[in-house]
């Protein structure tokens, strides 16, 4: 199983993140969250007053960005320049601010090294939207994970309201909505599911049941 990838593609909030970190654990292999990477490259643009469609800055910037991923304990933390900015990225006004500048072909190019780079002995499970067909297109397993994209605004609500935040269903859906056009509609990696990729439809999937069916599907193949 060594330097073997695993990827798992899907629009916002069909539950990529709940099920690689499960897959990750299960299997002891490293994760790429590549979202964040996007997610980190327009709070850098932001703080260097770089407008998010300006392609060529926003390319240059990808090329220099000084970003790092530490484990500590079982958490992720992101940082930038230096600065811990997991919460700065989390926000749902980041995750538009990321689907608008992901839909420029040098920014992605200028991106495309640093996420081939997470490849590891130890293995690896990839998030995001083009990992099974373009940043890992070689990858052994692929999953596409999708929702309706009600339910995926129904869990994002409950996601919200549990850390103590007000959280309008009808708002939701419209920004994941709003993010998904984008993401399927963009002329260059646009979020489709890879020819070789498993679809597994979560809508009416506990997350146990969506964790065990990947499970299976893995062991199929090992
Ligand atoms: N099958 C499921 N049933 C119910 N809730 C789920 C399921 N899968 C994930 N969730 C919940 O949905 C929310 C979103 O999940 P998660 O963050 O994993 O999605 P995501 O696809 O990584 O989203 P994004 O692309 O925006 O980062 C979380 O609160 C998670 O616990
Ligand atoms: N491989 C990827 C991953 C993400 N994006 C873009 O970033 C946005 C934020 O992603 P999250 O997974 O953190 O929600 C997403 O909406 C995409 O526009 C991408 O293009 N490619």
């Amino acid at each position: 199983m060594t330097n073997m990838v695993i990827t798992v593609d899907g629009p916002s909030g069909a539950g990529k993140g709940t099920l690689c970190h499960a897959l990750a654990a299960e299997l002891g292999f490293d994760f790429l969250d590549s979202g964040a990477i996007y997610r980190i490259l327009a709070l850098a643009a932001q703080q260097e007053n770089i407008a998010l469609d300006n392609e060529e800055q926003l390319a240059e910037l990808a090329r220099r960005l000084d970003v790092k991923f530490e484990l500590v304990g079982s958490e992720i933390e992101v940082i930038l320049n230096g600065q811990n900015v997991g919460d700065l990225i989390r926000t749902a006004q980041a995750g538009q601010n990321a689907s608008k500048i992901a839909i420029f072909p040098n920014v992605r190019k200028a991106l495309l090294q640093r996420q081939r780079d997470f490849r590891s002995e130890r293995g690896l499970i990839a998030d995001g939207r083009d990992m099974g067909t373009i940043v890992f297109p070689e990858a052994e397993i692929k999953f596409f994970l999708d929702a309706s994209a009600e339910e995926r605004a129904k869990r994002r609500v409950k996601q919200l309201q549990e850390k103590g935040f007000n959280a309008n269903f009808d708002e939701i859906l419209a920004e994941i909505k709003e993010r998904d056009f984008r993401d399927r509609n963009r002329e260059v990696a646009p979020l489709i599911p890879a020819k070789d990729a498993l679809i597994l439809d979560s809508t009416y999937l506990s997350i146990d049941e969506v964790i065990q069916k990947a499970l299976d599907h893995i062991r199929q193949y090992r």
